[in-house]
């Protein structure tokens, strides 16, 4: 088949877009000015660009030469890096990373910020490398029968990249995930293909409960009947999983789940989780900044946990710091996960009452409060936005001086929005990973008579454009 000729152009690039692609301007046919948004280029570069399609008022390009680099480039430590879809700023030293997520934060929050806004600094990610303790790894089948199993391709539709080194997460993960892709080249499994629903294997998630060595894997497949794994395939995942780090040699738990996903046409897609082997949990503990004592939280393998330990108790420390929570304060968890944030709250408040969707972490959160030797919360397992309006109608919870709030990144539903903007509180301390959808609950919430008091950003996702952001408002 012919290759199609893509245009060139040189691209001066001058700033980075919401996704941490570089952004840029080039004269076309030397009379036209277009913009061209090119991906792994950094402010301070001049690139040759191969142009692609045009979308939202601006070209996509790729990089066919650095014609100059910026002062700022650096070597990247990964060799998947440009071809990846992981960690897209290794071409960066972290202290110009972190000047651009703080700076971003600013530039999003500027239209409703003024000089009595206290905005404080971004507190580091540290260490910068190897921090995470959740990957996941898809299958992948092309149509000779090569097989793929790693991370999805950076701009690529899914096309997965078969991994062998990764510097964001302990070595453990990548020579594990290396063991399976063994195992299943060996064996008659099918990757699953999404278009035609056939085939087997879907993805492996790996997790880590990184204080006490607690390792799980999820081995996620297909619910098509006609592509079940038999009990001997499922036996060898297993034992390939514990053989890839035995347990007697490092200490900490296994837990091995087998995840199938059951999608069918016009319906929504179910889960079913069957428990293959060791503990159905892992453990991790958290130390806080002026409490002495570490909190032991269990997670599921379906339950949200922070990305990266160290970062979790730097955020949670400074949530706890900024809500300033007294004696008497009675504190709403809004989309608690496993009860981390309200559970370290508790220690502090009358009475913290929990709210999270997924039910197996909301009774992790449960598991949680009594680990910690925690009586003054409640948890309940729902949606925000039918909870709130429950709570209120049932009157037997008192209403909360302090709401904290950390929802997924699409931000608060217009539901869940209208029944918090009800509750009648002095404090709201917003914490969210994406700062763009918690720019326009913000805003909402200023319509409201709400007012912000400070910004303080946490940078837990380092080689990454992704940055974390508290927003404290008071009344
Ligand atoms: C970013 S996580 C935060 C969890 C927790 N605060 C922590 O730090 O571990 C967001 C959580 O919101 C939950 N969630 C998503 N939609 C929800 C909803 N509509 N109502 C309640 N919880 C929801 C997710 O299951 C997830 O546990």
């Amino acid at each position: 088949m012919k290759e199609k000729t893509l245009r060139l152009a040189s691209v001066s690039i001058d700033s980075i877009d919401k996704k941490g692609n570089g952004v840029g301007s080039s004269l076309l046919d030397d009379t036209r000015e277009i913009e061209v948004v090119v991906p792994f280029a950094i402010p301070g570069d001049i690139i040759r660009a191969k142009l692609g399609k045009k979308r939202k008022g601006a070209f996509f390009g790729s990089i066919d030469e650095i014609e100059k680099a910026s002062s700022k480039r650096q070597e990247a430590r990964c060799k998947h890096f440009g071809v990846c879809g992981g960690c897209r700023w290794q071409q960066m030293p972290y202290s110009e990373q972190l000047k651009i997520k703080d700076e971003l934060v600013k530039q999003i929050f500027e239209p409703l910020i003024n000089d009595k806004t206290c905005v404080h600094s971004i507190i580091p990610c540290d260490p910068n490398w190897g921090y995470r303790n959740k990957m996941e790894y898809s299958f992948s089948e092309d149509i000779k029968g090569n097989r793929y199993l790693g991370l999805i391709q950076d701009s690529s539709r899914g096309k997965v990249l078969n991994l062998t080194e990764c510097h964001l997460v302990p070595p453990w993960f990548t020579n594990c995930m290396q063991e399976v892709r063994e195992w299943w080249k060996n064996s008659n499994l099918k990757a699953y293909h999404p278009y035609s629903d056939k085939g087997s294997l879907r993805t492996l998630t790996l997790r880590e409960g990184v204080r006490l060595g607690d390792r799980m894997a999820i081995l996620t497949v297909s619910g098509n009947p006609e592509y079940v794994l038999s009990s001997s395939d499922i036996e060898d995942f297993v034992n390939v999983i514990i053989n890839s780090s035995p347990v007697e040699k490092r200490g900490g738990n296994w837990s091995i789940f087998l995840r199938i996903q059951q999608v069918a046409k016009g319906m929504a897609t179910n889960f079913y989780e069957m428990h293959l082997y060791g503990a159905d949990y892992i453990r991790e503990v958290l130390y806080l900044k002026e409490i002495p004592e570490p909190f032991l939280f269990h997670i599921s393998p379906t339950a949200f946990f922070q990305p990266s330990l160290l970062q979790a108790e730097k955020l949670y420390s400074r949530v706890i710091e900024l809500a300033d929570i007294k004696k008497d304060s009675i504190v709403y968890d809004l989309y608690c996960g496993t009860g981390t944030l309200g559970i370290i709250a508790a220690k502090r408040a009358k009475h913290v009452v929990g709210i999270e969707v997924c039910p197996e972490a909301a009774l992790d959160a449960k598991t949680n409060a009594k680990l910690n030797e925690i009586d003054n919360t409640t948890i309940f397992s729902g949606a925000v936005r039918h909870v709130l309006s429950q709570i209120k109608e049932e009157e037997k919870i008192g209403l909360p001086d302090i709401i904290l709030i950390d929802p997924p990144r699409p931000g608060i539903d217009p539901v869940a929005m209208r029944e918090i903007l009800t509750l009648s509180t002095g404090k709201i301390v917003y914490v969210s990973c994406n700062p763009y959808t918690q720019f326009n609950d913000v805003k909402e919430f200023l319509q409201n008579g709400w007012k912000i008091e400070s910004l303080q950003p946490v940078d837990q996702f380092a080689q990454t454009p992704h940055v974390e952001n508290i927003c404290v408002l008071s009344k």
